[in-house]
Order: structure tokens, then C-alpha cells, then sequence
């Protein structure tokens, strides 16, 4: 049955109005410079618009990328395309930082602040395995239409693409049109209450621990790894290698996002809950760490590094703190990320920020050691060429972390894809914020793909390392239905 978006049309008819004036001008400057130009204006939304709703209302053709940070009180989402930067199959964030900022001249709007481009990239620049297959190692769109919620405040930037020799009147009526084939459109799936999987329909899960069973093999070689890994350090090899682990669960039928994105806005509070659509598969997640935020002349980046579970009594949970805050392995282990970061920022910053001891960022499944950095940026930085400085940090790679990358791609025996890649967006006067892309999977059709990662040491106990990927997947298996939360709920 056709469903119309739960986003009210008069805020569309509104931005579509607006957009007149800014189509003659564009499809003007598109005639006189030979190239496209974009136009774009803003129009207020009211706050109570379901965001979610309309990012699933959607087509499965149509890019979809969604941020919400419950903390900040934001919730963004982008739908559509009308311009895109994705470099060639090798190419990382910063090869993209010259295409996009090239559109900067060529917009017509009132509110240029108001262009955000959206997009993300993968750990590492390729060979895109299964199922990962058709995702590039990096893409920044703008999207045809941004709504962005902050606080109280709500609004809807509609953008348009002129190209040379259109008139205005068909550039306009490009953006009306798409919009319209937009929100008269069946949902992408039938939005069905009773659709969460419980955790008795696994055909495989991490629930199934008996002896012999594919769940033991694949702890056993993981933790094999581990070992391994941790004499490679010993030996000298690296200083730290962040090792992950894929678990695949077949669907018996399709993952409700929606409420998996709600459960962990729920949940996690301080994390960045994304998803990203592409064709029939959505990669979503709820992530503590932040990659990079940049300001006007600022930075701000997260190291993340250290983890211990969460006590069961504020008891237990203060012991585990007072353990992880002077753990040595995790004290070292997270002194490898903020040197790290610090070497990296130093040349991008006039000025850097990096308390001496770590604090804690506390979740409801983990906590972590946190050391939060500051800094001002030097002239001509922006947010894609921060955020391709810090690609990955050894929070997710390693030290050193061109060797680290390359036993990663050799020795983990899957693609980690945009696992461990970047989400978030870049306003075209330099501004933006990446946040890593962990605690996620990658849900099509059939199966869901859930990752985790630990970052391995030289004393590393591969038994607890394993245990802490147990613990860092929860909060997807929860939210997808995968498994039943501590409290008997599903998040
Ligand atoms: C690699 C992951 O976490 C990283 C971020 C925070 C703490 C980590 C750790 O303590 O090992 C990891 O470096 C993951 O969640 O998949």
C-alpha cells in the first residue's frame, strides 16, 4: 500500500517554492560557465517530524545517510544526491577534499552554512570483498534533501543540480519531481510491529556455545590470532594491532531498522547512532568514538582505547573503573592512540590540548579510557583533510600502521569494509564531523554482518580479548532482536 512520508509536505512545498528565484540563477551561471551548478535554501521544520520515518519511506535506490546524537540532540538525515565526489578505487577522505571543495563556488543560495555533504569511508581503500561488494573506499554527497534537528530548532535544505542548457524551469522541476516520486512510494519494507526477530530464530548465533560448534572454531582460531599476534608484538614486530571478528547471522526475516536505531538512541545516549543505506543493505550502528569534529579554526578528536565490562552494582562497576584506570596493558594500549594522534594533529595545529592522564567514557555494555584532544587548525585544513590525516588511528589499526594494516588485510580473513571507516559530513566551509564507524553491522536481506574488534598487546589474554568483542557486539544483536537483553528486554 502507498504510505506518504510522515515529514509534512507543506515544509516540502515551502523549500520547493523558495527554490524558484535560486533555479534562474543557477541554470544562468550553468549556461554562462559551461559546468553545473548547484542551488539550494533552507526552510524551518517542525521539531516533531519523525526523521526515521521518512528515511524508511524511502525507495532502497535512494542514498540515505542518518546521524543522531541523543547527547547533542541532533538527528540529521540526507536523501538523495545531486552531487557526489567519489574518487577512484584506491582513494581514501583526502582524495575527495579537492572535488568537493571545488563545488564551493558553484552554489546559489542564501544559506550556504546550510550545505552539508554526507558520506564516510571504509577502513582501508580496498579490494571490496563480500559483502561489501559495489561500496566505495570513500564517498561525500550532498543530498538532495537535509533535514537537520538540533534541540528545539528543525529545518529542511532542498538542493538542486543546474546543468548547462537546462532551463530554470526544468531544473526546477527536476527537484519537484523527485521529491514527489519520493513520498508517494510504498516503503522500502513493510513496517510490521511483530517483524524483530527473537533470539529463538537464529539459524547461528553467538548463543549456540556447545563444544564443536561453528561458535567454538571461530573463538578458537580468533583467539589463536590473538596469541599470535601478541608474540609478533613481543617480538618487536608492532607496537599494537587491533584485531577484529566478523560474525554473520542469517535473517529468517527482515531486520526491523527502525527500531534497531531507536533502541540505541535508547541506550546510548553518548554515541553517535548512523546508518547508511545502500541498495537493499543498511549499515548502522551506535559508536562512542568520534573521529574528528572541526569547528571554525577548531578540532576536537576522541581517543578511544582501554576497555572493561560494566559492573552488575555500582560496586563492581566502580572496581572495574578503578582496574581499567590503572591497567597497564590498557594505560599502554591507550598511550599508543593519543601519541599517535598527537604526532598526526601536531602539523595540522597551531596549538594542541592532551591531558596527561585519561578519563573514563562510560556505556552501558563497556567503558573505555578517554582522552579528549583540542586544538586550533592551521590555515587550509578542513574536516575531510583532519579526517584523512587520522585514518585509521591505532584505536582501530595499529602501530605502526602501514604494518599493522597489512597483517590486518592478511591475517583477519575478511573485508572489514566501512567497519572501522568514518560516517559524517563536511559543510562546505571546511566544518564537519566524522565519527568511527564500530559498534555496527551491515544488515541486508538475508543476513546481518556484525563486527568487533580489540586492541591486542604483548601481554594480551586472548580469552579476554575475546570477551570484550563479545560485550562491544551486544548492543547491535540487542537492538536487530539478535539477542535478549540483560533486563529480559531487546535493548
Ligand atoms: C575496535 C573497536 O573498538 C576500539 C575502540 C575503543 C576501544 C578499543 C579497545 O579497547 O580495544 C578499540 O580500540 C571496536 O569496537 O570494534
Amino acid at each position: 500500500m502507498a504510505r506518504q512520508l510522515d515529514i509534512p509536505l507543506t515544509g516540502i512545498a515551502a523549500a520547493l517554492d523558495a527554490l524558484r528565484p535560486w533555479t534562474e540563477r543557477a541554470a544562468e551561471r550553468a549556461r554562462t560557465l559551461g559546468r553545473p551548478v548547484l542551488a539550494a535554501v533552507r526552510v524551518p521544520l517542525d521539531p516533531a517530524d519523525d526523521l526515521l520515518a521518512a528515511a524508511l519511506a524511502c525507495p532502497p535506490g535512494v542514498p540515505r545517510w542518518y546521524l543522531h546524537q541523543p547527547a547533542a540532540g541532533r538527528t540529521w538525515l540526507g536523501l538523495g544526491a545531486v552531487a557526489a565526489v567519489r574518487p577512484g578505487p584506491a582513494c581514501a577522505l583526502g582524495g575527495l577534499a579537492d572535488a568537493w571543495q571545488a563545488w564551493r563556488p558553484l552554489v546559489e543560495t542564501d544559506v550556504p552554512e546550510a550545505l552539508h555533504w554526507v558520506g564516510g569511508a571504509a577502513f582501508d581503500t580496498g579490494p571490496r570483498l563480500d559483502p561489501w561488494r559495489g561500496w566505495p573506499s570513500a564517498e561525500m554527497w550532498l543530498p538532495r534533501v537535509m533535514f537537520t534537528r538540533d534541540g528545539d530548532e528543525a529545518a529542511c535544505t532542498v538542493a538542486v543540480q543546474a546543468v548547462p542548457g537546462q532551463s530554470a524551469a526544468e531544473v526546477w522541476a527536476a527537484a519537484a519531481d523527485g521529491w514527489q516520486r519520493w513520498s508517494g512510494v510504498p516503503p522500502e519494507r513493510a513496517e510490521d510491529p511483530g517483524a524483530r526477530l527473537s533470539a529463538a530464530s537464529l539459524a547461528r548465533s553467538d548463543g549456540d556455545r556447545r563444544p564443536g560448534t561453528a561458535f567454538e572454531d571461530a573463538r578458537d582460531r580468533w583467539m589463536r590470532l590473538v596469541a599470535e599476534t601478541a608474540s609478533a608484538i613481543r617480538a618487536g614486530r608492532f607496537d599494537k594491532v587491533v584485531l577484529a571478528r566478523e560474525e554473520v547471522v542469517p535473517l529468517g526475516r527482515p531486520a526491523d531498522i527502525a527500531a534497531a536505531l531507536r533502541a540505541l538512541g535508547r541506550r546510548y545516549p553518548e554515541s553517535g547512532v548512523f546508518a547508511l543505506w545502500r541498495g537493499d543493505q543498511c549499515f548502522l550502528g551506535a559508536t562512542p568514538e568520534r573521529l574528528a569534529r572541526v569547528g571554525t579554526g577548531s578540532v576536537e578528536v576522541d581517543c578511544l582505547a582501554g576497555t572493561a565490562p560494566r559492573g552488575r552494582t555500582p560496586a563492581e562497576d566502580a572496581r572495574l573503573a578503578d582496574w581499567l584506570l590503572h591497567s597497564g596493558k590498557n594505560l599502554h594500549e591507550h598511550s599508543v592512540v593519543r601519541e599517535w594522534l598527537r604526532a598526526r594533529l601536531a602539523p595540522l595545529c597551531t596549538h594542541l590540548e592532551i591531558p596527561a592522564e585519561p578519563g573514563l567514557k562510560r556505556l552501558a555494555n563497556v567503558q573505555h579510557l578517554h582522552t579528549p584532544l583540542a586544538g586550533r587548525l592551521r590555515a587550509g585544513q578542513n574536516i575531510l583533510t583532519v579526517a584523512d590525516a587520522l585514518m585509521p588511528t591505532p584505536a582501530l589499526a595499529g602501530s605502526p600502521q602501514k604494518e599493522a594494516m597489512a597483517y590486518i588485510r592478511d591475517r583477519e580473513g575478511f573485508d572489514r569494509g566501512w567497519y572501522g571507516g568514518a560516517i559524517g559530513w563536511a559543510g562546505m566551509d571546511g566544518s564537519g564531523e566524522f565519527m568511527v564507524a564500530i559498534r555496527c553491522a551491515l544488515v541486508g536481506s538475508v543476513s546481518a554482518h556484525l563486527y568487533a574488534g580489540a586492541g591486542i598487546m604483548g601481554d594480551s589474554d586472548p580469552a579476554a580479548e575475546w570477551e570484550e568483542t563479545v560485550l562491544k557486539l551486544r548492543p547491535m544483536k540487542q537492538a536487530l532482536g539478535l539477542e535478549v537483553g540483560d533486563d529480559g528486554g531487546e535493548s
